[in-house]
């Protein structure tokens, strides 16, 4: 199905100022593509999940994966950096291009893909081991650093996680003893502490409070200059406040993708506009 550019819906209300959407860039004409999903299909065993997905991942800018539950947000994210392969009946078609080069071909190396393209899951998954060595575990495999360094690097991605100050004096405590919120925090510090080009967040905030969102929205916002982010969220308010660029998911289906002050101001498609208006959930 084509993504619908045509539909002249009625402003909607949402509750929010989308006149004040700050941290947008200029021009998309000038953003460069990072990552261009082209054609991309997805399958669990037999149960299609993802219909012939095409979208622009700009360079340096944010952007926002929408839509109500299991319309293949996860899915997506997931794709982008072959979490698939760990799974015998998941299966992709289609091509994504990092860089113009096709990571989805057979002779991709993964391991360095990942690198390229961190992820923090919908479930943080802490390693069974200290929250120190959580963080540092990426930096001693793939990079010669001092302690002094390591030490810095440590701090710096546990304070760019809003954890810091709640753990500097527990780093050596089992990681798994933090609360879910904590945990989720942890996860997050341990994708930035390597820097990838480009990070993939699934929910990230789902189980922050207020003040923790806000610091980890700050961070997102922060990492711009230096990576490319594409989060997942359901939280529209959120969507809206953070990102450059909004794509909308529904049934598999890619319906609308667009600068994200655009889509919220004026949907093209009437059921980007049900969904954003909180009419479709
Ligand atoms: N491991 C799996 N095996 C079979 N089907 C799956 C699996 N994971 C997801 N699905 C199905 O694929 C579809 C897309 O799921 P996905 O998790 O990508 O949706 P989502 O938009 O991220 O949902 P949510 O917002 O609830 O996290 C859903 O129909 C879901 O039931």
């Amino acid at each position: 199905m084509s993504v619908r550019h045509d539909l002249k819906a009625d402003t909607p209300s949402f509750g929010f100022d989308v006149q004040n959407l700050s941290g947008h860039a200029a021009s998309a004409a000038t953003d460069e593509v990072k990552l261009d999903i082209r054609h991309v299909s997805f399958r669990f065993g037999d149960k299609p999940a993802l219909h012939d997905i095409s979208l622009p991942i700009h360079a340096n800018r944010v952007t926002a994966l929408i839509g109500p539950s299991g319309c293949g947000k996860s899915t997506l994210l997931r794709v982008l950096n072959r979490m698939q392969d760990l799974y015998e009946d998941q299966h992709v078609e289609g091509e994504v291009h990092l860089d113009g080069v096709n990571i989805l071909a057979p002779e991709t190396d993964v391991l360095t893909l990942r690198r390229r393209v961190g992820m923090v899951t919908q479930k943080p998954a802490p390693f069974p081991m200290s929250i120190y060595d959580n963080v540092a575990i990426g930096l001693r495999l793939n990079e010669e650093l001092s302690r002094t360094e390591l030490d810095h690097r440590v701090e710096d991605a546990l304070r760019r996680a809003a954890l810091w100050e709640e753990v500097s004096d527990l780093l050596d405590h089992d990681a798994l003893s933090l609360s879910g919120g904590q945990q989720q925090r942890l996860c997050l510090a341990r994708t930035m502490a390597v820097r990838p080009e480009v990070i993939l967040l699934d929910e990230p905030c789902s189980a922050l409070d207020p003040i923790s969102t806000a610091k980890v929205e700050t961070t997102i916002e922060e990492l711009k200059p230096s990576s490319t982010i594409v989060i997942v969220t359901h939280n529209l308010q959120q969507a809206a406040r953070l990102s450059d660029y909004t794509a909308f998911l529904y049934l598999g289906e890619l319906i609308e993708f667009g600068r994200t002050e655009h889509m919220f101001s004026a949907p093209r498609d009437e059921r980007t506009a049900r969904y954003i208006t909180g009419k479709m959930g």
